[in-house]
């Protein structure tokens, strides 16, 4: 395309550093999300994935680099006011309202971005009301996206983990966002469920076009649906391109293996 605002990358994550103390939990990472692009990023327990995330929400202030979204520099901002500009996540442990049903979780998600007045909340007049519609509309397309129909009636605590996990990925999804953050979408999940959630990742970048970063430990997720991936370990880059170049590349050979056999095998574990 040659619009200029789909060349310009959604994310860029540029020389940033964090450390806590003596650890370096983030160290010179650089990356870009382009429009359209699902990027991948994969490294062993405590590389710095979680931290990067963290950062990029705002969570997490680092010492050193610059991180902006559509051009903006977002370091310094406050989490919610960068998930209020599109930074929507999911979590390694779902984090829903328990009590509370699909419709009114993935309302929620709306709500985080689509604020009107108070008093014209109250008064349920003009723009609160046909905002709430759209609002109602876009939940009921994502309900039908990742099919989740059947159960649309129990509080959302008492249903199956990886329909949690669904919903969870809805509510993010509900908020409209610039970029997705996926944690871990499929940990704990068994094959059919990591199938189906693949699945839904890439209808969704069909569908509604988001741009996502997806953590994975689950290496033949990460190779089947990444357009691009990058390699930490100890928090800084060992490789960036596509997942059959980062596969292959002796320094993640390395790192996974000690360097004594090919590449990030797939399954969990890594
Ligand atoms: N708030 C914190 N205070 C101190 N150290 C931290 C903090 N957050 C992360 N770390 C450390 O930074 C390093 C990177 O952690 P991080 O959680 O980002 O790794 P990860 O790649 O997400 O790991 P995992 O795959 O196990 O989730 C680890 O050594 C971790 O202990």
């Amino acid at each position: 395309m040659t619009n200029p605002s789909t060349s310009t990358p959604v994310v860029e994550f540029s020389q940033v550093s964090l450390a806590f103390g003596n650890l370096k939990a983030i160290d010179g990472v650089d990356f870009t999300v382009n429009p359209d692009e699902l990027f991948a990023i994969i490294g062993p327990n405590g590389a710095g994935k979680t931290s990067i995330f963290n950062v990029l929400s705002g969570v997490y202030r680092p010492q050193q680099g610059s991180v902006k979204l559509r051009g903006q520099q977002l370091l310094g901002m406050r989490p919610h006011k960068i998930a209020r500009l599109g930074v929507a996540r999911t979590f390694q442990n779902v984090e829903l309202f328990a009590n509370l049903t699909l419709v009114d979780n993935l309302m929620l998600g709306r709500h985080v971005k689509f604020r009107y007045g108070t008093l014209a909340a109250i008064a349920w007049v003009g723009p609160a009301r046909r905002q709430e519609e759209l609002n109602r509309a876009a939940v009921e397309e994502i309900i039908d996206l990742l099919e989740l129909q059947a159960w649309r009636k129990l509080p959302v605590g008492l249903l199956p983990y990886g329909i949690q996990k669904r919903i969870e990925l809805g509510r993010a999804l509900a908020m409209e966002p610039e970029i997705l953050l996926l944690d871990e979408p499929v940990a704990g999940m068994n094959l059919e469920e990591t199938e189906d959630t693949a699945r839904f990742l890439l209808s969704i970048r069909q569908e509604f076009k988001t741009p996502m970063i997806l953590v994975e430990h689950d290496m033949s997720l990460v190779m089947d649906i990444a357009d691009r991936v990058l390699a930490i370990d100890f928090g800084a880059p060992l490789a960036l391109g596509t997942p059959a170049e980062v596969q292959s590349h002796p320094a993640v050979v390395e790192a996974y293996l000690g360097g004594q056999a090919a590449a990030p095998a797939s399954g969990g574990g890594s």
